[in-house]
């Protein structure tokens, strides 16, 4: 699922890749077992990057082609200098000459089509990533991580094949194609005339195989990133698979996806061996013919046997550029398979620095003024788009769900019975049709410098309305402002550089606690690092390991707690100094001493910046200077604590059940 205005959000998200996909990418409409497939225009930009180290193994290789083609003349003229019994001299060498040069240019050749087809996947890469980590956030609530890395690392090197099995060397096979089909037209007409009738056929053949190929290859790339997809679903949930008993069902899923990868690779290896007896039947044939018709034209005298040698020769050079051909042909069908899913990504637009309009009509100054800025919203509307293109998406990667914190529990078993006259808890949220909005006309205002917490059922919209501040989003209508000014026109770099975001899940990246820290500012010093890690109360940590800042904090944080991994995102967000800071609470490790740690944290950032925290225990906020209460994406209530138990039965009902009243 992706999000942005609802109008947006019915023309970016499911539909817009395939649609992409169609207007860009291919002729026909393909279907989605087929997935995009590239023109091949779209492949020479790759080959252009290389111009001139291809426009040199071209010239190589017709070097090396003309080297072939003289061969079977100085054998015509050894056999004739043989049959008159005259000294062969220096033609023998001449030969040998000519043949050690073509091995060599060949193997040079080789060498270069090879670090040359390395280099197209490598910007190719380049580029996918580049394009792939610019995308607006919306696109990765819609797509698969393992499909996405799938083709990154997969579909990439197919594009190596293009250059490596044939298009290149094609080129000089094309000329010893012609130059053996002159030589065999002077040689004797007719006979080549037999050849070519033959030969036809198989090429004929082989083109009708060739778009078979290029489907199958399309449809085996899919599967392989539908592999990948259910690969990372289960290492990244690795966890809560195996408490849940679901290994071996996962690993039968996982199966499927593989077996399908293999059918289709399957269907790709019949067709391409299809390709291969095709050629040889065409060179055998061809061979008969001419050996059957040559004897006759010799006992006729119509041609000399030194002359049907040559032609035999020149036959055997014109048939394996022909092979290559063939190569080239399959080579390039999956190379373009493979190369739709990389254009897909790449065509698909980035996050825009800013809407120019709003830029254009905003009155407002375009760069907040004050250090610790007002955050405002007016009116927001907002809702996510449709389903996912994928809802294995959503089910299958989340983060493992905490699991007996009955703190949190009992939160939103207070939120669903103060929630008498709106559906607000899993049952009602179930009830809001895909599309419909998730924020319906939010307003509140966060002062300069104040502490604001956001509280509400799960499911309200509060890390909804975080998402709006980073700009992962725009609301369909309505205006978030930070310092009166309209978000939508500062530049994303800008805006993101003035706030600090903490996410509630995996908020820890692999790597050592250095790593993490130094994300938003590389050039924080140790002694800031220290400073921020004994702010949030995670001094502690630096003396668990002799390696200090550079201790690794394990895939997703692992080795950290969960209150800990909380509090180093905490830390990490403040290495940069934001004025504002947006705190999502981790539902879960919210036992006593976390709870105190964290609540010691907040007070430790408050200071002197604008604080946004969601929180899933008032304790946490109980003394925030304002508390806004949303209850299913609509503002019920906002004041301070005493006021909200006063004016709010939702807040009331809450903090009665968290024993604050
Ligand atoms: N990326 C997304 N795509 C589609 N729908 C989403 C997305 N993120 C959240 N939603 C939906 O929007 C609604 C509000 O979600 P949000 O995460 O803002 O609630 P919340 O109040 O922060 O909940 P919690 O307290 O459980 O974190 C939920 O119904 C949720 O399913």
């Amino acid at each position: 699922m992706t999000g942005s205005t609802p109008s947006a959000a019915a023309t970016t998200t499911e539909d817009r890749p395939r649609r992409t996909g169609r207007s860009r990418l291919g002729r026909g409409t393909p279907t989605i077992d087929e997935g995009p497939r590239a023109r091949f225009g779209e492949l020479l930009p790759y080959l252009f990057e290389h111009s001139r180290v291809l426009w040199f193994i071209i010239g190589l290789s017709i070097l090396g082609a003309a080297a072939s083609l003289a061969q079977p003349l100085l054998v015509s003229q050894v056999i004739s200098i043989v049959e008159a019994g005259d000294p062969l001299g220096t033609l023998v060498w001449g030969l040998i000459a000519l043949v050690v040069v073509s091995g060599l240019i060949s193997g040079y050749q080789h060498y270069l089509l090879q670090r040359t087809g390395e280099g197209v996947v490598l910007s190719s890469r380049r580029r996918l990533v580049r394009s792939m980590l610019h995308l607006p956030v919306s696109e990765f609530d819609a797509r698969r991580t393992g499909d996405l890395v799938s083709r990154v690392g997969s579909d990439t090197t197919l594009l190596r094949a293009v250059l490596t099995q044939g298009l290149v060397e094609a080129v000089g096979g094309a000329v010893t194609f012609v130059g053996a089909l002159i030589a065999m037209f002077i040689i004797d007409p007719v006979l080549l005339g037999l050849t070519v009738l033959v030969i036809a056929v198989s090429v004929v053949t082989v083109t009708l195989l060739a778009a078979r190929i290029r489907v199958a290859s399309a449809r085996a790339q899919k599967k392989v990133g539908d592999l990948a997809a259910s690969v990372e679903r289960a290492i990244s949930a690795v966890r809560t698979i195996r408490a849940a008993g679901a290994t071996e069902r996962e690993v039968r899923a996982i199966d499927e996806n593989a077996t399908g990868a293999w059918r289709m690779g399957v269907q790709v290896a019949k067709i391409s061996a299809l390709v291969v007896p095709v050629a040889g039947i065409a060179m055998q044939a061809s061979f008969l013919v001419v050996l059957g018709v040559g004897g006759f034209r010799v006992a006729s005298d119509a041609i000399t046997i030194a002359n049907l040698v040559a032609f035999i020769l020149f036959l055997f050079m014109m048939i394996m550029p022909l092979g290559q051909a063939f190569g080239a042909i399959t080579a390039t069908n999956q190379a373009l398979g493979a190369l739709g899913r990389i254009q897909e990504i790449i065509g698909l637009p980035a996050e825009d620095a800013y809407d120019a309009d709003i830029a254009r009509s905003a009155a407002a100054p375009k760069t907040p003024a004050s250090a610790q800025a007002a955050i405002e919203f007016e009116d927001v509307v907002f809702a996510y788009a449709r389903p996912a293109v994928d809802t294995e998406k959503r089910e299958g990667t989340a983060a493992p769900t905490p699991t007996g914190d009955r703190s949190v529990a009992a939160v939103d078993t207070a939120y669903t019975a103060a929630a008498t006259d709106t559906a607000d808890d899993e049952a009602g949220r179930s009830r809001r049709a895909p599309g419909d909005p998730v924020l319906r006309g939010v307003s509140f205002r966060a002062a300069p410098g104040t502490r604001t917490a956001l509280v509400g059922p799960s499911g309200a919209g509060k890390s909804t309305v975080l998402g709006l501040i980073e700009r992962f989003y725009d609301p369909a209508s309505g205006v978030v402002r930070i310092d009166g000014v309209d978000v939508r026109s500062l530049p994303r770099e800008e805006l993101r550089a003035r706030i600090g975001y903490v996410e509630q899940d995996a908020p820890v990246l692999a790597g050592t606690i250095r790593e993490n820290l130094l994300l938003g500012n590389p050039t924080a010093t140790d002694e800031q690092c220290i400073d921020v890690l004994h702010a949030v109360n995670l001094g502690d940590v630096l003396d668990r390991d002799p390696a200090g800042l550079d201790a690794p904090v394990g895939e997703d944080g692992i080795m950290l707690s969960g209150g800990e991994r909380q509090r180093l995102a905490i830390a990490r967000a403040l290495v940069a100094a934001p004025p504002i800071l947006l705190l999502d609470e981790s539902t879960s490790s919210l036992d006593g001493v976390n709870e105190q740690k964290m609540r010691l944290a907040i007070d430790a950032v408050a200071e002197g910046r604008t604080l946004i925290v969601i929180a899933h225990r008032l304790s946490t906020v109980v003394d925030s200077d304002r508390i806004v209460v949303l209850e299913d994406g609509r503002v019920v209530g906002a004041g301070t604590h005493s006021e909200l138990v006063e004016s709010t039965p939702l807040y009331r009902e809450l903090a009665k059940h968290q024993l604050l009243v």
